[in-house]
């Protein structure tokens, strides 16, 4: 199987992933079940509150990578410091990880539970590091915003993104995101957030994520998650590689991994 093939199916998918990416068997992978009863506050979390700027201007192209769809962002301009985070990080694009139904599809758990979808800012350590690329490979290169996604009242600021979904139906397809798109509206009211050391949730599952969890779901419409699921994993005029229906991407979410020993910090009840 050559690197470009993992995927999401029995044959590519997560339990496959360490055969071609050793990493995906480390002991700090993501994600992980939040077991809210070990999670521990921490006054220095507190102390330092987590801010964040966004240039919505910035938000490039859509691209449908035959993982899900992927907003890349010119990351000048932006900023996200504080919370358990050194320095200064910067955005780099933002995607989305969902199921075949809305009972499941997030990559995180809480307590065990599910939600319909998780929203990922991909975010890099612009104090030490030149770019996302060179961050990737470091413990404190990276860090992601998690958003968990449930059902409930249409999202606006994801409808930027779903009607650009007939534009990159297939797997390669790009175009650009013309009505600028602000990552700030897709984030919850309240910042409350678990917070622990852990990596890429896609190959090569690098360990280099300080993952920030919001504890507050945001809501997401049946008719916009059905629009993620209406992706297709294979290049336009190729045969469907995949053994998924059609090859549409109904699913893209990895399964939870051990905590470990890894410490789990929240802030705010
Ligand atoms: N799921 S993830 O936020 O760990 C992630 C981060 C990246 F930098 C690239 C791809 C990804 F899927
Ligand atoms: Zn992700």
């Amino acid at each position: 199987m050559s690197a470009a093939e993992w995927g999401y199916t029995k044959r590519n998918g997560p339990f496959t992933w360490a055969k071609n990416y050793p990493t995906a068997a480390g002991i700090r992978q993501s994600p992980v079940d939040i077991d809210t009863a070990l999670a521990t506050s921490d006054s220095s979390l507190e102390s330092k509150p987590l801010r964040w700027k966004y240039v919505p201007q910035n938000t490039r192209t859509i691209v449908n990578s035959g993982h899900g769809w992927r907003v890349d962002v010119d990351s000048e301009g932006s900023e996200l410091v504080g919370g358990p985070l050194e320095g200064t990080y910067k955005l780099q694009q933002f995607h989305c990880h969902w199921g075949s139904s809305s009972d499941k599809g997030s990559e995180h758990t809480v307590d065990g539970q599910s939600y319909a979808a998780e929203l990922h800012l991909v975010h890099w350590n612009s104090s030490k590091y030149a770019d996302c690329g060179e961050a990737a490979d470091y413990p404190d290169g990276l860090t992601v915003l998690g958003v968990l996604l449930k059902v409930g009242a249409k999202n606006p600021e994801l409808q930027k993104v779903i009607d650009l979904i007939p534009s990159i139906s297939h797997r390669g397809e790009k175009t650009e995101v013309k009505e600028a798109i602000d990552p700030a509206k897709m984030l919850p009211k309240t910042l409350s957030y678990w917070t622990y050391l852990g990596s890429l949730t896609v190959p090569p599952c690098n360990e280099s994520v300080t993952w920030i969890l919001f504890k507050e779901p945001v809501e997401v419409s049946e008719e916009q998650l059905a629009a993620f699921r209406s992706l297709r994993c294979y290049k336009r005029g190729e045969e469907c590689p995949c053994d998924e229906v059609d090859g549409l991407l109904i699913s893209n979410y990895r399964p939870t991994l051990p905590l470990g020993t890894r410490e789990l910090r929240e802030c705010g009840s």
